[in-house]
């Protein structure tokens, strides 16, 4: 018998402001995949996002994991995911340290000092986040995939603001990330350079 999808989409609606998206949204997602998410402004990329996150609910539809149904309770998925939204979860009154230490209690100086260092960010350690600009402050949310440990990782449009080199050292992670058995849905309106994925389209 052929093992279970690790994601499988299946009839999805999703409502939002009394409009309704996705209506009827089937696929399926593999270990080891990219899937991008695709679709005009508005057409739903980033709540089919949080609907995969548990963050907000869906109209209709199911979704399981390794084959359980975990449509009413996301713990499981959670346990596992890394959601990384439009809006970045990044503290504008804390500093750079402040802010990945907020999120990972648990981390290492070496391994944070590490992992700033592969962004750019080690000599903006003690700088206040209100303080940087847009990249600045993306690589910093970014940060976190490459110190908590999640099979799969949300990304809503993690390239916005970032430069070449930024697109490149993200595109390099995420590849390292499924190569290793990991899973990766992103929304982006651009393309990816040096990567393969999967598109599914949202038409609007
Ligand atoms: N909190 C909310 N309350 C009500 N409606 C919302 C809310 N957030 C989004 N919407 C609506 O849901 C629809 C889809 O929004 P969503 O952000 O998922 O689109 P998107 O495809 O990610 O768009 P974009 O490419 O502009 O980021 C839009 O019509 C939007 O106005």
């Amino acid at each position: 018998m052929q093992s279970p999808a690790f994601l499988t989409i299946s009839d999805l609606w999703i409502e939002r402001g009394e409009r309704v998206l996705c209506k009827g949204l089937n696929f399926n997602v593999s270990v080891g995949e990219i899937v991008r998410v695709l679709g005009d402004n508005g057409a739903g990329k980033s709540s089919l996002l949080k609907v995969i996150a548990g963050v907000i609910p869906s109209l209709e539809g199911c979704i399981y994991y390794f084959g359980q149904d975990i449509t009413q309770d996301h713990s499981r998925l959670q346990q596992d995911t890394l959601y990384i939204g439009h809006l970045s979860g990044v503290k504008n009154m804390l500093t750079v340290e402040e802010n990945l230490r907020w999120h990972c209690p648990d981390v290492t100086t070496d391994k944070l000092h590490s992992t700033l260092s592969i962004l750019g960010l080690l000599p903006l350690l003690s700088t206040s986040i209100k303080s940087l600009s847009a990249g600045q402050v993306r690589r910093v949310a970014l940060s976190r995939l490459w110190i908590q440990r999640k099979k799969l990782w949300l990304l809503d449009e993690p390239f916005v603001s970032l430069d070449a080199e930024g697109v490149a050292i993200l595109e390099s992670h995420m590849k390292q990330h499924v190569v290793a058995g990991g899973v990766v849905i992103l929304t982006t309106h651009q393309a990816l350079t040096s990567i393969h994925s999967r598109d599914i389209d949202l038409l609007s």
